[in-house]
């Protein structure tokens, strides 16, 4: 990756960016999933993974409004590291947290791109003797890239084919804490 992006460049990058949807629009989808997350794992006592950085944001956001009986986990599996493409092979920074034998699982994560990172944590999960493995993403990417054959469960917003940053998504490591989702002007 390339040398850090200075203050001018990253503020540049944010008021020429497309804002694609507002905080309001961001809250309205996190509704959403937490009413659909509830109706179907209130009864399973879940161990909720965070897949970390990018799902950090919606974790916080999601977590308080699911009013059940649950356990936070997280891991940290990166394809992209601070870079705008994603490399093929998936690097475990830190592995699953919490036991998932048996368990029905929940992760988390920011946005399904190609789709590499999520097939690849829910393949972990299996392995580890997860009794069933649910999926739940802020933005799903619209594009005929998708690498897996994976069907996320739950996801929040649909945006289009331009690299998105905000409510958890970097740009180049940065701006995961602006409050809408935004595309990068020219990407
Ligand atoms: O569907 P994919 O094409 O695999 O891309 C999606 C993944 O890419 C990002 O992670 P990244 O590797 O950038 O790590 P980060 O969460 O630390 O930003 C994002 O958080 C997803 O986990
Ligand atoms: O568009 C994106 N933005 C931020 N992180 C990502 N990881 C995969 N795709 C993206």
């Amino acid at each position: 990756m390339s040398d850090m992006p200075t203050k001018e460049q990253l503020d540049a990058v944010l008021q020429e960016a497309d804002l694609l949807k507002t905080p309001q629009q961001v809250d309205d989808a996190i509704n959403r999933l937490a009413a659909d997350i509830t109706e179907r794992l209130q009864q399973s006592v879940p161990v909720v993974y965070t897949i970390m950085n990018g799902g950090l944001v919606l974790a916080g956001l999601l977590l308080p409004r699911l009013g059940f009986a649950l356990e936070v986990g997280y891991m940290h599996a990166t394809r992209y590291r601070g870079d705008v493409t994603g490399s093929a092979e998936l690097q475990w920074q830190a592995p699953p947290s919490v036991p998932m034998a048996d368990r029905t699982v929940l992760i988390l994560d920011d946005i399904f791109d190609e789709g590499h990172t999520l097939a690849a944590v829910v393949e972990a999960c299996r392995q580890q003797g997860a009794r069933e493995v649910l999926t739940a993403v802020l933005v799903n990417k619209i594009h005929d890239r998708k690498t897996s054959a994976l069907t996320v469960d739950f996801v929040g917003l649909e945006v289009e084919d331009r690299y998105v940053f905000g409510c958890g998504m970097d740009y180049r490591g940065f701006w995961r804490n602006a409050p809408g989702i935004y595309a990068v002007k020219g990407l």
